[in-house]
C-alpha cells in the first residue's frame, strides 16, 4: 500500500481544512529566509571593496595617486580588468557548481543539515579570504565561499517551500528575497564604513563580517526541524509526521496533520509511479524527461524553472546594483553617484515586503505579467531620456526617478516571484534537483551579465552608454510575453495541488482551476482514514511532538 505503514487517509479531500497558522509556526517557516543575507551580502560588498585603495594596492603594487592628482592618474590607479572580472565572476562559479550538487544531498542528508553544510563551506571560504594578502589565496576563498553559497541559496527555496503552510508560502519565500535586499543594504553600508581606512581593515572587516550571517542562520536551522516532504521521500513516516506537528503546532494525531501528510505521501506515490527514480544517473535523467508535449513533464517544468530564473536576470537589475554608480559617474552631472547608488538600494530594500502582501493576493502570474509591463515602460523611457538628452541636470533626475520606479516593479514581482514559482512548480521525487538547476541558472545568468556588461556600456568599449536601457527593456518584453504565455498560478494551493493543476490546465486557464480530485482518490485510496495509530503512539512517546 501507498506510504508503506500508514493507512491512508483523507488525502483525498480537497477540502480538507488547512491546520490554523500559530505566530510561532510562522516564525519557524520564515527563519531560514534569513540566508537571503548571504547572497546580497556576498554579491554586493566586492565592488565597494575593488575600489578601496588599500587594496588596490595590495593586488597591483601601485601607490595611491597624490591629492590634486589628475585624472589620468586616478585612472591609472585601479584593478586591471582582468582581476576584477577574475574576483568578482569566481563567486559566481562556486555558487553555479554548489548549487547544482546541492539537490543531490539535500535528498541525502536533508534539507536543514545541506543548508547548515554549506554555512561550513561558506565560513571556511571566509577565514581564506579574510586572511588573504594576494590574489591567489582571495580566489580560492571566494570559490569555496561561492561553493558554500550556492548550497545555502538553493536549499533554503526549497526547505521554505516545502515546509511552509500553503495560505502563507508565497509570502514566506519572498522573505528570502527581501533578505537578498536587506544583504545589499548592509554590503554598501560596511563597505562604505570602511572605504577610507588605510590598513588592511578597510576589505578584511566587510569580508569578515559575513561569517555573522552564517554563524546565526546554522545556529538558528540546529533548532528547527527538517521538510516532513524531505522523511516522505525517504520513507521515514514517523518523523514526516513529527516534523509536520512541529511545523503545524498541531498534536500528531490531529486530522490536520494526518491528512496533510497523506495528501503529500499520496502525491509523491503518483509521481514514483509515473517516472520511477531508478539509478543515480537515471534519477538525474528524470529532470529531462516527460517530452515537450505533455504540459507537465518534467522536462517542461525544469525548463519553465531554469529560464524563469534566467529571465530574472534579464530584466537588468543587477546592472543597476552592479555598474549603477560608474553608468551614473560617466554621465558627468551627478554630484554624488555613490548617494544614488544607497538611494537605489533603499527603494528595493522598502518596496520588496509589498510583495509579502501582493503575491497571496494578487497571485504569482498577474504579479510577473504586470511587473514586466511596468519595468520595459520604465527601461525605454530612461532610455529615450538619456539617448536625447543625457547631459541635462533636470533629464538625469528624471531617468533616476524612473530607475527608482523600475527597481520598484521589480522588488514587488520579479525579484520573489521568481523564487516563489521555482519552489512550487516542481513534484517531489525531482524538486531538490529542480531548484538547485533553476538557482544556478539564476547565479549563471547573474555571472554573465555582469561579465558582459561592461563591455558594452562603457565609453572605451561598446560605448551603449544610456542605449543599454533599450536592450533591457526589449529584455522585459519577453519576460512579459513570458509570464503570459508559460507562467501557472499556483496562489493558494498546496504543492501537491500544483502538480494536478499543472496537469489539468494551461497557463491562461490556471488561474481559475479549483481542485476536485485527489492522487490519492485517484489511486483507489479511501477518503477518510488516520495514520498508523502505532506511529502517533510513537512519536508521542519520543515527547517530539508540537
Ligand atoms: O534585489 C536584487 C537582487 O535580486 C536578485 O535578482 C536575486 O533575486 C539578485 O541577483 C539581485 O542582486
Amino acid at each position: 500500500m501507498p506510504g508503506g505503514g500508514i493507512t491512508l487517509v483523507g488525502a483525498t479531500n480537497v477540502d480538507r481544512v488547512e491546520a490554523p497558522v500559530t505566530m510561532k509556526a510562522y516564525m519557524m517557516c520564515a527563519f531560514a529566509a534569513f540566508g537571503g543575507i548571504f547572497f546580497g551580502y556576498d554579491s554586493g560588498y566586492i565592488s565597494g571593496v575593488m575600489g578601496m585603495e588599500y587594496f588596490i594596492h595590495m593586488l597591483t603594487g601601485l601607490d595611491p595617486p597624490p591629492a590634486g592628482a589628475t585624472a589620468d592618474q586616478k585612472a591609472y590607479f585601479a584593478l586591471p580588468s582582468w582581476k576584477k572580472s577574475l574576483i568578482t565572476s569566481i563567486l559566481s562559479a562556486g555558487t553555479f557548481f554548489g548549487a547544482l550538487i546541492a539537490g543531490d544531498l539535500a535528498d541525502f542528508i536533508g534539507r536543514r543539515i545541506t543548508i547548515i553544510a554549506g554555512c561550513a563551506i561558506f565560513i571556511i571560504g571566509v577565514v581564506l579570504q579574510t586572511a588573504s594578502s594576494g590574489l591567489g589565496l582571495l580566489v580560492a576563498g571566494r570559490l569555496i565561499a561561492g561553493f558554500g553559497v550556492g548550497f545555502v541559496s538553493a536549499i533554503i527555496i526549497l526547505y521554505m517551500s516545502e515546509i511552509a503552510p500553503k495560505k502563507v508560502r508565497g509570502a514566506i519565500v519572498s522573505g528570502y528575497q527581501f533578505c537578498i535586499t536587506v544583504g545589499l543594504l548592509l554590503a554598501s553600508c560596511v563597505d562604505y564604513g570602511t572605504q577610507n581606512r588605510t590598513d588592511s581593515g578597510s576589505y578584511r572587516i566587510p569580508i569578515a563580517l559575513q561569517m555573522l550571517w552564517a554563524i546565526i542562520l546554522a545556529f538558528g536551522l540546529f533548532f528547527l526541524p527538517d521538510s516532513p516532504r524531505y522523511y516522505v521521500k525517504r520513507g521515514k513516516l514517523d518523523q514526516a509526521a513529527a516534523t509536520l506537528a512541529r511545523l503545524r503546532g498541531q498534536p500528531v494525531g490531529s486530522e490536520f496533520i494526518q491528512q496533510e501528510l497523506a495528501e503529500i505521501v499520496a502525491n509523491h506515490e503518483y509521481e514514483l509511479q509515473l517516472i520511477p527514480q531508478g539509478s543515480y544517473f537515471n534519477s538525474w535523467l528524470n529532470c529531462f524527461k516527460g517530452g515537450l508535449r505533455k504540459p507537465n513533464s518534467n522536462l517542461r517544468r525544469t525548463i519553465l524553472g531554469t529560464s524563469l530564473q534566467m529571465m530574472q536576470q534579464w530584466t537588468g537589475i543587477n546592472f543597476i546594483f552592479y555598474f549603477g554608480t560608474t553608468f551614473f559617474q560617466e554621465l558627468g552631472t551627478i554630484p554624488n553617484p555613490f548617494l544614488i547608488g544607497l538611494i537605489t538600494t533603499l527603494v528595493n530594500v522598502c518596496s520588496t515586503p509589498i510583495s509579502f502582501w501582493a503575491i497571496e493576493r494578487i497571485g504569482r502570474r498577474p504579479l510577473l505579467i504586470w511587473g514586466a509591463c511596468g519595468m520595459f515602460v520604465c527601461e525605454f523611457i530612461v532610455a529615450i531620456i538619456g539617448v536625447t538628452d543625457g547631459s541635462n541636470h533636470k533629464a538625469v533626475s528624471a531617468m533616476i526617478s524612473f530607475i527608482c520606479i523600475y527597481i520598484f516593479f521589480f522588488a514587488t514581482t520579479w525579484g520573489p516571484g521568481a523564487w516563489v514559482v521555482i519552489g512550487e512548480i516542481f513534484p517531489l521525487p525531482i524538486r531538490s534537483r529542480g531548484v538547485g538547476l533553476a538557482t544556478a541558472s539564476n547565479w549563471l545568468w547573474n555571472c554573465i551579465i555582469a561579465v558582459i556588461t561592461p563591455y558594452m556600456v562603457g565609453t572605451d568599449k561598446g560605448n551603449l552608454g544610456a542605449r543599454v536601457f533599450f536592450i533591457w527593456g526589449s529584455l522585459c518584453v519577453l519576460c512579459f510575453l513570458y509570464a503570459y504565455f508559460l507562467v501557472y498560478e499556483t496562489k493558494g494551493l498546496t504543492l501537491e495541488q500544483v502538480d494536478r493543476m499543472m496537469e489539468e490546465t494551461t497557463p491562461r486557464t490556471s488561474a481559475g482551476w479549483v481542485p476536485t480530485t485527489t492522487f490519492a482518490q485517484e489511486m483507489g485510496l479511501t477518503d477518510k482514514g488516520t495514520l498508523d495509530p502505532a506511529i502517533v503512539e510513537d512519536v508521542e512517546r519520543k515527547g517530539s511532538v508540537v
